[in-house]
């Protein structure tokens, strides 16, 4: 039996994979979950699945969580919580569903404690993947990818030799604004910025999916999972979000992964992983669906993914500054401080700004990641 811990339970993510457990309870305990503020929600989980440990973002909401949970359950807070539900709540598999950096502090517990991972938080990847893979390696422990096109790759590698890939197509949906010129991206909205045409997300990823800044953090993501350089990571425009992602072996044959856009394929195959078992996804039929669509990717329409790609070519903690900048960036747009295309602008002065230090230590990257996040939020 699994025993499971779900970081960031009340999102998109962590709900759809407590609906993923809840239709398969003999193969899962959940024995820690850590949200954020959503307290409501996560009450009702508790009463739900029990379990052990419980973790909030303030302090403050600890003591209504407690009294309305039996008194041995362990109620904590804050960054520390995030580890401790982690690590101590005996956990051999953790699911990370946080969004943004925030999320690398707990993974990393959660390997120390030697559980496995389901990885939806790509933060972590983008931030410090060079430890997060190597402490994973020397634990003997598995990462294991939620992010739709990373296991779509890792679907289609089943099996396979490394040696013969000869490149990861990693498949973009465009995002909401993806039939508007750059000169029409001047004025867009929070709210038009947020309507997907296909997934349906938390706010960060859903504003980062139209900058394509999504698909830079998963180039950056598919380097560190799958030990490839950045030359053999190419992205494609793919409207319809069927095929999630492909690879090309060294004798042309193409592997792909399909599906119709639903998280609970992927999260349930992270957790099932190597057993297939029946989903609640709807079958993908190809004959009422017709015609896929693909067109090649334009850096010059899309910078974050240039950006994402020059980042990921400098290594050290060029990726980590990224994917802060980004975030503040990201927020800042959302709080209607800033415009959509200051988005793109504040990542690339802070990494104009930004001596990277190569193979930087933990307390490296958290000095960069500070940094640039003080950086990205003065700027204009
Ligand atoms: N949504 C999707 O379909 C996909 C998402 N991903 C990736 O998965 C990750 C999660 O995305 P998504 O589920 O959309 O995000 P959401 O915004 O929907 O959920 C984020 C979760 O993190 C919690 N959280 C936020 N801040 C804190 C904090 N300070 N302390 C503790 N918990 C906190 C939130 O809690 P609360 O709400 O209670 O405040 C919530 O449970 C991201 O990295 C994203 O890129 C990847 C592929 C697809
Ligand atoms: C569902 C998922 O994995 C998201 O990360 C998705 O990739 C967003 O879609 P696009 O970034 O392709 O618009
Ligand atoms: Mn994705």
């Amino acid at each position: 039996m699994k025993k499971i811990a779900v970081l960031g339970s009340t999102g998109s993510i962590g709900t759809q994979t407590l609906d993923v457990i809840s239709r398969q309870p003999e193969r899962y305990e959940v024995v820690g979950l850590a949200a954020g503020s959503n307290v409501d929600l996560l009450l009702e989980q508790a009463r739900q699945f029990k379990p052990k440990w419980i973790s909030v973002e303030e302090r403050a909401l600890e003591d209504r969580i407690r009294s309305e949970v039996p008194a041995d359950v362990i109620v904590v807070s804050g960054e520390t919580g995030l580890k401790q539900v982690a690590s101590e709540a005996g956990a051999n598999y953790v699911v990370c569903a946080l969004v943004g950096s925030l999320g690398l502090t707990s993974t990393l517990a959660a390997i120390e404690a030697g559980a496995d991972i389901g990885l939806a938080n790509k933060e972590t990847l983008v931030t410090a993947g060079h430890l997060v893979m190597q402490r994973a390696r020397e634990k003997g422990v598995s990462i294991l990818p939620v992010d739709s096109e990373h296991s779509a790759i890792f679907q289609c590698l089943n099996g396979e030799n490394a040696k013969a890939i000869k490149r990861l197509i990693v498949t973009a949906s465009g995002g909401s604004f993806r039939d508007l010129s750059r000169d029409q991206l001047k004025n867009v909205t929070v709210e038009d910025a947020l309507k997907h045409p296909n997934w349906s997300m938390g706010a960060k990823v859903t504003i980062d999916s139209a900058t394509m800044a999504n698909k830079g953090l998963e180039v950056i993501e598919a380097h560190w999972l799958f030990g490839l350089p950045y030359d053999q990571i190419d992205v494609v425009l793919h409207p319809e979000s069927i095929v999630h992602s492909m690879v090309e072996f060294t004798d042309t044959s193409v592997m792909a992964q399909l599906g119709n856009p639903d998280m609970r394929v992927p999260i349930q195959y992270a957790l099932t992983y190597p057993e297939r078992v029946a989903s609640p996804a709807s079958p993908l039929d190809l004959l009422k669906q017709g015609t896929l669509h693909f067109r090649e990717m334009n850096l010059e329409r899309y910078p974050c993914l240039r950006l994402a790609y020059e980042a990921g070519r400098s290594g050290g903690t060029a990726t980590t500054v990224f994917n802060a900048a980004n975030e503040v960036a990201v927020a800042r747009f959302l709080r209607g401080e800033i415009s959509f295309l200051a988005i793109e602008d504040t990542i690339e002065m802070a990494l104009s700004k930004h001596s990277s230090v190569p193979s930087p230590t933990l307390e490296a990257i958290l000095e960069a990641d500070d940094w640039a996040r003080t950086e990205a939020a003065s700027y204009r």
